[in-house]
Formats: structure tokens, sequence, C-alpha cells
């Protein structure tokens, strides 16, 4: 049988229709597995020694004072620095310093920044379908069956998000918040086993940011999420597990009522103010 009468098959599964992220393998250790890992700048160690696991469905806060190295973190993570030293593990399979950027993107590890860059001309809709046809691995001859595969997943996410009932409108015209929901539902288009999550209510109303704590923590167990965040009270509202980076290290890790009694994290971290160390 040709490729092409293959493709009329519309119940058959195809290789590039199953996400890469269904290979990573979680039964004998966590999603991510970060080791020594080292990385400087002119001699500058921004990451020095870090280890780090996140465990699959995991929600995990990431704090730590200016400079402590979390943006550099998430930077080796989805491949855009390369370490020095160390090792990097996505499940017990995927060595991310063997790949690139696509390729960790890939295997399903999503990166939201902290600026929104949704397209405001575009309705909601329109902005997640474009989401899912940035993924390379869906073709368009796959007409039918996976069109009404792509409503129904945007449904979802729509749902998901919270933004179903402007989903015709453009994006343009939604809060900052909801531009920020609209851009983790670009990312879940792709089905992601990693969320990294970069300071998601930095601008946001009281109100946004509850309505951002439910989102992310109904996001947690369907797949792992990283939240990069400085807003204390936001990190208290959804943190089970918190990890206080320092100097490019951990400095401590527990729950919020365990590192915040620190002495070490209250030195560094907590004592001074916010703003300050944020
Ligand atoms: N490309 C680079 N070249 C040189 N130094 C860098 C580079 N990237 C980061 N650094 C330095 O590495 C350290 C860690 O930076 P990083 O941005 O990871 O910290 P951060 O915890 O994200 O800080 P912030 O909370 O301010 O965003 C800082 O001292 C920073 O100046």
């Amino acid at each position: 049988m040709s490729f092409f009468q293959a493709l009329t098959e519309r119940d058959r599964v195809f290789d590039f229709m199953t996400p890469q992220a269904s290979t990573v393998d979680v039964r004998h250790g966590p999603i991510l597995y970060m080791e020594d890992v080292t990385v400087s700048f002119d001699g500058f160690k921004a990451i020095n020694k870090l280890n780090l696991t996140i465990d699959d469905g995991e929600l995990r806060c990431i704090i730590g004072p200016n400079g402590a190295g979390k943006t550099t973190m998430m930077d080796i993570i989805t491949g855009k620095t390369r370490p020095n030293e160390g090792s990097v593990w996505f499940g017990s399979r995927h060595n991310l310093l063997h790949m690139n950027e696509p390729e960790i993107a890939s295997l399903g590890i999503g990166r939201k920044f902290q600026k929104p860059t949704v397209f405001e001309a575009l309705s909601v809709f329109e902005n997640l379908e474009l989401a899912m046809a940035a993924d390379k691995r869906i073709i368009p001859t796959l007409t039918a069956r996976l069109t009404g595969e792509v409503k129904d997943r945007i449904d979802e996410v729509l749902e998901t998000i919270g933004l179903t009932a402007l989903r015709y409108q453009p994006a343009g015209i939604l809060s900052h918040g909801q531009k920020q929901w609209l851009e983790i539902g670009m990312l879940l288009m792709q089905r992601p086993r990693l969320l990294l999550v970069d300071e998601p209510v930095a601008g946001m109303t009281e109100q946004e940011m509850e309505r951002t704590a439910e989102l992310l923590t109904g996001l947690a167990g369907k797949q792992s999420v990283v939240v990069v965040e400085h807003d204390m009270g936001f990190v208290r509202s959804i943190a089970r597990q918190v990890t206080v980076l320092h100097q490019g290290s951990v400095l401590a890790e527990g729950t919020m009522d365990q590192v915040s009694s620190d002495p070490s994290v209250v030195e560094v971290y907590l004592g001074a103010d916010d703003e300050e160390a944020a």
C-alpha cells in the first residue's frame, strides 16, 4: 500500500501523530533529573553544582533572589544554554544535553515566558489552532478526522483556561491575565509533559491571580509544572514543594512553611524586602 493510500485510512495512527512525549519513561524515576549542573559565564558560575528532580505530575515552585540562577536553570532545561558540567535527563530515556531546542520542545517540554506573545489580530480560537499547526508532526493532508480531533482539543483547552465564552474574540481585546491564560493554552495544545512557567502572575489583578492559581494547580497531575515566581503570596497559595535557589545552587527545599522557617533562607531571601529580593 502506498503512503498516500495509507493516509486515507482514517483509523490508522501514524508515528508522527503520536506525541514523542509518550516516549518519556518515568516508570523508575522522576520526569526531570538534573545532577551537578554547572554553567559559567566568563568564569562566573551562574549555576553551581545544581541538583534538582521533578516528579511526574508534580507542581514545583522555584524561588530565589535576583541572579540566583532561575532563568539560567530554565534555559538549560530547554536547551537554550549548555552547561559546562553535569547531567540533565527527561525521564530515564532522554539525555537533554544531547538534544537541541526544537528536539527538546518536541519531547513535550513547553516554556511560557513572562511576557505574553499571542497574535492579537487573531481570535482566541485561531491562536489555539495555530499553536497546533505549529506542531510539525501533523501534516495538513490528514483532514477530516484530524480536524475533528484538533477542534475537540481546542474545546478542551478553552475550557481549561476559562476562555470558552471568548473563543471568537480577537486576542487583542483580552485582559493581561486572559492573554497569559491563552498562551498557557497554546502550550497545552501540544500536550506537554513538562511546563516551565516564568512569573505567571506579574501584573495580574488579585482575581486573575486566583484564577491562575486554580489553572496551574489543575494542570498538575496531568503534566508536571515548574513555576518560577517572585510573588510570595501566590507561591504560598499554590506550592506543595518549593525549591529555593541561591548563587546557582539549591539552598533549601520543602513546603513553603519549611523553607520560610529555614534560617539560611530567611537570611538570604525572605528576610529581605520582597521587591528587592525578587
Ligand atoms: N548570558 C549571560 N552572560 C553573563 N552572565 C549571565 C548571563 N546570563 C545570566 N548571567 C548571570 O548569571 C546570574 C544568574 O542569572 P539568572 O538570570 O539565571 O538569575 P535569576 O534567578 O533568573 O534572576 P532574576 O530573578 O533577576 O530573573 C546573574 O548574575 C546573571 O547576571
